[in-house]
This record gives C-alpha cells, structure tokens and sequence, in this order.
C-alpha cells in the first residue's frame, strides 16, 4: 500500500509529455496545485493551448526528448504509444526522477490520486492502482460531502 504524502509543488518543475484527454486532466491539476510545468507533445488539447497563452505553463510542441528529464522534479508520461510512455519511464530511473506512466502502473514511481479539495482541505484518493473506478467515485462521494462543509 503507498503512503499519501503531501508534497510542494509550487515552482517546482513538472514535465509533462503528453497532452491529449488524460495529459490535460493532469496540466490542469499540477498547474492548480502551483507547479512550473513544461507540456512536451507535438499536439496538445485546447484546454492546454488556453494554459499556455495565459502564461500558466509552457510547452513545446514535439516529441518528448531525453534532455527534457534532467532538470524535472516530477515527470509524467502520457503519451499514447507505449514505446514512448516507456522510453520516459527508462529516462526517470536512470537519472532518479519520479515519474508517473499514465498506461502501465507497474512502471509508476507515483500514481496520481483522485482529487478532493476544499479551502485548506485536501485529500487523494488511491485504490491501490487496483480499482481506478473506485478512486473516482471515492474522490466524487467526499467532493460531494465537502460542498456542505462550511468554514474551511
Ligand atoms: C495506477 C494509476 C497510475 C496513474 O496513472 O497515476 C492508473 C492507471 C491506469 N488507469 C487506467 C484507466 C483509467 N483510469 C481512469 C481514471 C482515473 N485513474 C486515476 C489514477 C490512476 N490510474 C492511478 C492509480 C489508480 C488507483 O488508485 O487505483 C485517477 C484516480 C486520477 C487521474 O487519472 O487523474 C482517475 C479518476 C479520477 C477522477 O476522475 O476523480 C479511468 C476512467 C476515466 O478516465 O474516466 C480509466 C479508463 C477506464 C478503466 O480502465 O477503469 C489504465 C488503463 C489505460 C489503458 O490501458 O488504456 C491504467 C494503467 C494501468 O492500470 O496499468
Ligand atoms: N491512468 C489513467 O487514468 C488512464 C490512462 N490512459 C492511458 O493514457 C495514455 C494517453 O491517453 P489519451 O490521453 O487518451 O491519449 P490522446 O490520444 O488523447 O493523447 C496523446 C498525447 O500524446 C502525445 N504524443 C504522441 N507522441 C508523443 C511523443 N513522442 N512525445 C510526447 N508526446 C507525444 C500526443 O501529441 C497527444 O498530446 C494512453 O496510453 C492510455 O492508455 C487512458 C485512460 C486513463
């Protein structure tokens, strides 16, 4: 079972590759939580574009390189071919960065939790990368249970 640890994020640089539907579901959560995150694909989603014209975060619009690792803090490989989600995942280890593998839980150093956030509330909800339906609807039911809870 992992430990939820509750980690800074603010200014620290994420790289993200990729940026299609589960690449922006993730930008959009990083970004929010005060990450310096770098967007590497060679197409992003509109919601990401809109990210980026806003200045929120940056991106370069290419396939993801080796030399895009080394300064990172966190990585996430969201690409949709396996080959690549790998190759990134191979970059991490060597240079000991955490890296999240959107499409192979075995090869993630971090998974992504659900998310429930209110005032100074937060919780991540994880089913131990076992049941992701069950994340979603546990991290839905406390969002649900929150929207009454006054004075946070
Ligand atoms: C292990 C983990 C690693 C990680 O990615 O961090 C992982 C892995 C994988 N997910 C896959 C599929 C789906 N995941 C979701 C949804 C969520 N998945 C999330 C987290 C995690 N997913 C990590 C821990 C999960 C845990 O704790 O159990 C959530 C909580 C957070 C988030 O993604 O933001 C989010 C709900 C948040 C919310 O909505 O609140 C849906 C439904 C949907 O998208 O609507 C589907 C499609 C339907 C299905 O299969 O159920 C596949 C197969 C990919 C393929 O083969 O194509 C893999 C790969 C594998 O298992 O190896
Ligand atoms: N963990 C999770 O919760 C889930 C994971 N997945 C997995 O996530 C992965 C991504 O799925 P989607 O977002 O739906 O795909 P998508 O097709 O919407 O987006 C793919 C993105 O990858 C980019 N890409 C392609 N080649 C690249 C390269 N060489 N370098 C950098 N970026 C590159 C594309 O430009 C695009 O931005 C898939 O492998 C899928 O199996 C799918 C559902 C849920």
């Amino acid at each position: 079972m992992r430990f939820p640890m509750f980690v800074e994020l603010e200014g620290k640089r994420v790289v993200v590759a990729g940026a299609g539907t589960i690449g922006t579901r993730r930008i959009r959560v990083l970004a929010e939580f005060g990450a310096s995150v770098l967007v590497v694909a060679p197409e992003i989603s509109d919601e990401v574009r809109s990210l980026w014209q806003a200045g929120k975060i940056q991106c370069e619009l290419r396939p993801v390189e080796k030399q895009d690792m080394e300064p990172a803090y966190l990585v996430v490989a969201a690409a949709d071919k396996r080959e690549i989600n790998h190759q990134v995942y191979e970059w991490c280890s060597e240079a000991g960065i955490l890296v999240n593998v959107a499409d192979k839980k075995e090869e993630c150093s971090f998974y992504f939790p659900g998310i429930a956030k209110k005032g100074s509330l937060v919780a991540g909800i994880c089913a131990g990368g076992e049941n992701h339906r069950l994340a979603r609807q546990a991290a839905e039911e406390i969002r649900e249970l929150w929207k009454e809870k006054a004075g946070v």
